[in-house]
């Protein structure tokens, strides 16, 4: 569902352009030099027209065979010539276009990453998926396969054109004869092809649903004996399937009906242009043949550069898509103002992820600078939110949170990141050696830091059982990490990227009670010397920390320390803490 949601831009078409005229400025000497290459190839492939005319010319004035010796060794090196030209062509066009497509998709990562997470959020990670993916391989299709087969064909289109213009103006004129005809094959074609091809796409949708549906729920289907009501329905979508396909065979089938309608009033006019210009002595049989294999030799250009039509407004779809996330603003003003002190402090805060349903209300609270504070309430009070502003992963919708003294929104976010880190509750372990995953954090640190990192969140068991050490080729593909061992990771990360400021929102609670125990103490351990703000999923956690706060559907509804609220009677800590303290007597 996209409905009411804030899509990502999509660019203009004159943006697109000059999106792309801009990947083109550095590389046009490339670019010329590849249209040059190809352009080449072309013209020395029309020479063999001439040579074949030349030949004809030479068998008609019966001429000995000999003399068809050297214009049929010129061919072959012609073949030769045009085949080098034309793959050194082709291979620089499509590492040109490589090049481009390599440089927008940079630009549009680097786009997506300064996103701010709500913004993501609002226009829902499947249009960013499906940039990411669908159009940039739209794309990608396009430029190796479509773009250079389309400079080629425009290129063997043009020169010979002006092949036939210099062999006699009069053969060209005839040619032209065929182009009205072919503009309004194109017209009536892309008038007809684009709501046939939609159709057929919903059609073939629809008859993959309908079957999933009658596979997935075969059981009940049986059970209800609604197998002849689902056959009929099969039946329906599947004629409705065969119908739209039909459609697009029969246009498919008219439009190269047409074309060639086209090249044989072209032809028509050649071989008719010959006869007269040849019965007149105004040209000879060999450059009449010649004008006919000229004309003839437009056939596959023009369909190819016809066909793909499809691909190119496929692939102009996608880039406008990709270039609209580039032409949002690289990253938000920085204020440029510094912070290092590692206070805390959340000022009257409102957010809500949706305008009617508000999720924190008023929220106010101060952390000193090394105090650890634990967040505590029930699911979906508000805490991961909370942890999330604090961390300046979003924004919030009213009030402030300030890092030491200044406004989250002010500060450069180079400057946030140095001073806050929040490790989540999943935590992603990138595939690769464990070093290099480790070095996200700090990449300039040497391997007997990155040890250091995980002794102290008590990974040595671990890391000294892994193959390769810290070599060992970690996550998807490689050596797989337990919860509580990617937790570790992100805990060592924490200690290398070493920031004043700490979040965690981390797992304990589905690491098991031993992995929850070792993960407390690292937890403990990471934080030590940091300021630290602490979702605790498990009670133990909180009654470790300095002061708890405890959430209560997005208000704070109690503050103080583990002795304090524990004591109150009536508190709602102190009815958590009994509650957690029997479930664990009971274990
Ligand atoms: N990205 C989001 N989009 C919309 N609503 C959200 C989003 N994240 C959280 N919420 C909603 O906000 C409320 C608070 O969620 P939050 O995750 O902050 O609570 P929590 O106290 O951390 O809960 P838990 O302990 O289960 O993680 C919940 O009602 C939740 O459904």
């Amino acid at each position: 569902m996209t409905a009411g949601r804030a899509l990502l831009p999509t660019a203009t078409g004159a943006q697109a352009w000059t999106a792309v005229r801009r990947l083109l400025r550095p590389r046009w000497r490339s670019a010329a030099l590849a249209v040059a290459t190809l352009a080449a190839g072309t013209a020395i492939g029309l020479v063999t027209v001439r040579l074949l005319g030349h030949i004809v010319d030479l068998v008609a004035a019966g001429r000995p065979a000999g003399a068809i010796t050297a214009p049929v060794a010129a061919l072959v090196l012609i073949a030769a010539g045009q085949t080098l030209a034309a793959g050194w062509g082709l291979t620089m066009v499509a590492r040109l276009g490589e090049g481009m497509l390599a440089e927008l998709r940079e630009q549009f990562m680097d786009r997506v990453l300064a996103l701010p997470q709500d913004r993501i959020e609002q226009a829902g990670t499947g249009d960013l998926t499906s940039r990411v993916t669908n159009d940039v391989t739209a794309i990608a299709d396009a430029v190796r396969t479509a773009l250079p087969e389309l400079v080629r064909s425009v290129l063997a289109i043009a020169l010979t054109a002006l092949g036939l213009a210099v062999l006699d103006w009069r053969f060209l004129a005839a040619a032209l004869l065929a182009v009205p005809i072919q503009a309004w094959t194109v017209r009536w074609y892309a008038g007809r092809a684009l709501p046939i091809y939609a159709a057929q796409r919903v059609s073939v949708g629809a008859l993959q649903h309908q079957l999933q549906e009658t596979v997935a729920g075969a059981d009940t289907v049986r059970a209800l004996r609604l197998q002849d009501r689902h056959r009929e329905l099969v039946r329906g979508r599947s004629r409705d399937s065969v119908d739209a396909t039909m459609r697009g065979v029969r246009v498919l089938t008219r439009f190269y009906a047409r074309l060639n309608l086209a090249e044989f009033v072209g032809l028509g006019a050649i071989l008719v242009t010959g006869f007269l210009s040849v019965r007149a002595g105004t040209a000879t049989i060999g450059t009449a043949t010649a004008a006919a294999l000229y004309f003839h030799s437009l056939f596959v250009p023009i369909n190819t550069a016809l066909g793909l039509v499809d691909d190119a407004q496929a692939a102009a779809a996608s880039l406008v898509r990709l270039v609209g996330v580039t032409t949002l603003p690289a990253r938000p003003e920085p204020a440029g103002r510094a912070s290092t002190a590692a206070t805390v402090t959340v000022e009257t805060v409102d957010h809500a992820y949706r305008p009617d349903r508000p999720v924190l209300c008023q929220v106010s609270l101060e952390v000193a600078a090394a105090e650890r504070v634990a967040l505590v309430g029930s699911s979906g009070a508000g805490k991961t939110t909370l942890a999330g502003l604090i961390a300046g992963v979003r924004r919030p919708t009213a009030g402030v949170v300030r890092l030491g003294g200044v406004d989250v929104a002010d500060l450069d976010p180079a400057e946030v990141r140095r001073s806050v880190v929040i490790v989540t509750q999943e935590v992603h372990v990138f595939a690769g050696p464990l070093a290099d995953d480790l070095r996200l954090a700090r990449p300039a640190a040497t391997d007997d830091d990155l040890r250091a990192a995980l002794l102290r969140v008590g990974a040595r068991d671990w890391l000294d059982a892994l193959p390769d050490g810290l070599a060992t080729v970690v996550g998807e593909g490689g050596h797989r990490l337990t919860v509580t061992q990617a937790q570790q990771l992100a805990l060592a990360r924490l200690v290398l990227a070493d920031p004043p400021i700490a979040v965690l929102d981390e797992a304990t609670a589905e690491a098991g009670s031993a992995g929850a125990r070792l993960l407390e103490e690292a937890v403990a351990r990471a934080l030590d010397g940091r300021t630290g703000i602490v979702v605790a999923h498990r009670l133990t956690q909180a009654a470790t920390a300095d002061r708890i706060v405890l959430l209560d559907s997005g208000r704070v509804l109690e503050t103080g320390t583990h002795t304090e609220l524990s004591k109150r009677p009536d508190g709602h800590y102190a009815a958590l803490w009994r509650a957690w303290s029997d479930h664990r007597a009971e274990d």
